[in-house]
């Protein structure tokens, strides 16, 4: 268990962390942190939710001197809404010593970019496209750059960002640090650590488990005609803070958020094919909690941070175990539980025992809950929610006339059992259809994932982390928590949409950067980048590869 007092940071930096409410350094915090402010290069892998962010931030913050004027660090991301996560993270890691950062992602006006680095920006934050434009434009220039992060390193190449990040990094003077990061190292990685990396340590937080420990993982075994209303009774019997639930493509997801409004639920989507401006609307609405359901495409699987998600939900199996434990890695973080439901249709059995045994996780299957259980679960949330407004004695007076009127008229139990039918918002009524989608195909592969070894240890309960967990997965660690007022929740998206098409071809070619678009498929279920601004080049059977 480290304090991060004894890295012998500055009082500023520890001021920022303290602030942030951390109290002792994850475990991935304190074997990267020394290394890092060592100067040396560096891959960290460590899992979903245990703060590799400030893993690299805060080496990266120390390392930089107040008086700089030049852009001399890059933090890469593959979507925006990581990026924005991130450089709000890196924003208020630096904010005592005065650091200037900039988040630079497709999607927003280029122009309001340009004007932002006349503030002279140390550190930019940005998506691979747009920030080839900026270069292309000569508004950014990195010859200053002396560290480079690299944020979920191994999807970026899976985005097949790998052409951008070469022509970024030939940019970038060799005298650098470069540090990757990620919860899962495929072996395609290597390829870019030794092409950029120079003699990088391996820091890892070795786990046997490779998804985060602390979440439950389930199955339910169902009819794709049927997934639907197993999701309404899923959520109905067990209502979450805050939910994700993946789909497969853009299309997917837009009829699902839809459906499920339809239904009553306070639900958004989030995929590629809407504006910058209506992402950055969902997230802020998911965030602030006014909605409690977010549907996404992958472009929401990777590092997203969001405080209160307690349920992640694969309503499409995604392609590949990578994206299924970032997928679920949306909940179960910074030592908090979350549980995970995926559904599985009978051709896709092969395809979740894939992912068992890439992840060395046991998924248990739950039965779904009968029509008559979900609508109990719902009607208890509502009865306590009526209940704690009466326990707590707010004030009801002005309802108080209505209620005498009405209790004049009817029957008490029906007037009260109408009232909890609006308020369930139960819409079981409204007919839905939806789209099917074609069954994932499992295709083995080799996979190298954080495996063997002990484990890592964040549990406990409340903001402390440590303890173990679920799963046994862990030992060591220490305990790390977070108190003062905790930090601010991210979410990002990114969407790899479904397949209907075969899976081949090799994802890491050709440029082409449309972040707009990561991989949900439209018709046809072409997956969408994660990235941002302009077309992709490549052809469809370019994006998938893998397995
Ligand atoms: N030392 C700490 N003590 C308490 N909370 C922390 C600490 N470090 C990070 N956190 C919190 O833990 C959460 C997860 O951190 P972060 O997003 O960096 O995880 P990650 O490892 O990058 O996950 P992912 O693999 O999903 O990207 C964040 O809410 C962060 O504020
Ligand atoms: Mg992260």
């Amino acid at each position: 268990m480290s304090t991060f007092a004894e890295f012998g940071l500055e009082p500023d930096v520890l001021q920022a962390i303290s602030e942030m409410g951390f109290e002792e350094a994850t475990p991935i915090q304190a074997k990267a942190i020394p290394v890092a402010l060592a100067g040396k290069d560096m891959i960290g892998q460590a899992q979903t939710g245990t703060g590799k962010t400030a893993a690299f931030g805060v080496p990266l913050i120390s390392r930089i001197a107040t008086t700089e004027d030049r852009i001399v660090a890059l933090i890469m991301a593959p979507t925006r809404e990581l990026a924005i996560q991130v450089s709000e993270e890196i924003e208020k890691l630096g904010r005592f010593k005065g650091l200037r950062s900039l988040a630079i992602y497709g999607g927003q006006d280029i122009s309001r970019q340009i004007r932002s680095l006349k503030r002279k920006p140390q550190i930019i934050i940005g998506t691979p496209g747009r920030l080839l434009d900026h270069i292309n434009r000569k508004t950014i220039r990195l010859d200053d750059v002396r560290t480079v992060v690299l944020d979920e390193a191994d999807e970026m190449l899976d985005m097949g960002f790998m052409e951008d990040i070469q022509s970024i990094l030939k940019l970038v003077p060799e005298e650098r640090q470069t540090l990757l990061f990620s919860a899962t190292m495929p072996t395609n990685i290597q390829k870019l650590a030794q092409q950029f990396l120079r003699d990088p340590e391996h820091i890892k937080v070795d786990s046997k488990l490779l998804s985060a420990p602390l979440i439950q993982q389930f199955y339910v075994e169902i009819q794709e005609r049927m997934k639907f209303d197993g999701l309404c009774r899923l959520l109905d019997m067990e209502p979450p803070e805050l939910a994700i639930i993946f789909g497969r493509t853009k299309r997917r997801v837009a009829e699902l958020s839809e459906a499920l409004m339809k239904r009553g639920y306070a639900c958004d989507g989030l995929h590629g094919d809407l504006s910058q401006n209506q992402r950055d609307t969902v997230m802020r609405k998911f965030r602030d909690g006014s909605i409690d359901v977010l549907v996404a495409t992958d472009v929401a699987a990777r590092g997203l941070d969001v405080t209160g998600v307690t349920h992640v939900i694969n309503f499409d199996l995604p392609q590949d175990p990578e994206s299924y434990v970032h997928r679920i890695g949306r909940t179960g973080r910074a030592g908090k539980e979350g549980t995970s439901w995926s559904f599985v249709t009978a051709r896709e059995t092969d395809h979740l025992h894939f992912i068992e045994k890439v992840t060395r996780h046991r998924i248990s299957k739950k039965i779904l809950p009968t029509l008559s259980e979900a609508m109990e679960g719902k009607q208890k949330l509502m009865a306590e929610r009526i209940m704690d407004t009466v326990r707590a004695e707010e004030d009801v007076t002005p309802f108080k006339w209505v209620a005498m009127q009405l209790l004049e008229q009817y029957d008490s139990v029906q007037l009260l059992a109408a009232a909890m039918k609006l308020l369930t918002g139960d819409k079981k009524d409204v007919n839905i259809e939806l789209t099917p989608e074609d069954p994932i195909r499992s295709k083995k592969r080799k996979f190298e994932g954080n495996r063997g070894g002990s484990g890592s240890s964040y549990g406990g309960s409340g903001r402390r982390y440590g303890g173990s967990s679920s799963g046994g997965s862990s030992s060591g660690g220490g305990a790390w928590r977070q108190g003062g007022q905790g930090r601010s929740d991210s979410r990002g998206s990114s969407s790899y949409g479904g397949q209907r098409k075969p899976y081949q071809g090799n994802r890491s070619s050709t440029t082409g950067r449309d972040d707009s678009s990561y991989r949900d498929a439209n018709r046809g279920g072409r997956p969408e980048r994660k990235d941002d601004s302009r077309g992709s080049s490549r052809s469809p059977s370019e994006d998938f590869v893998k397995i």
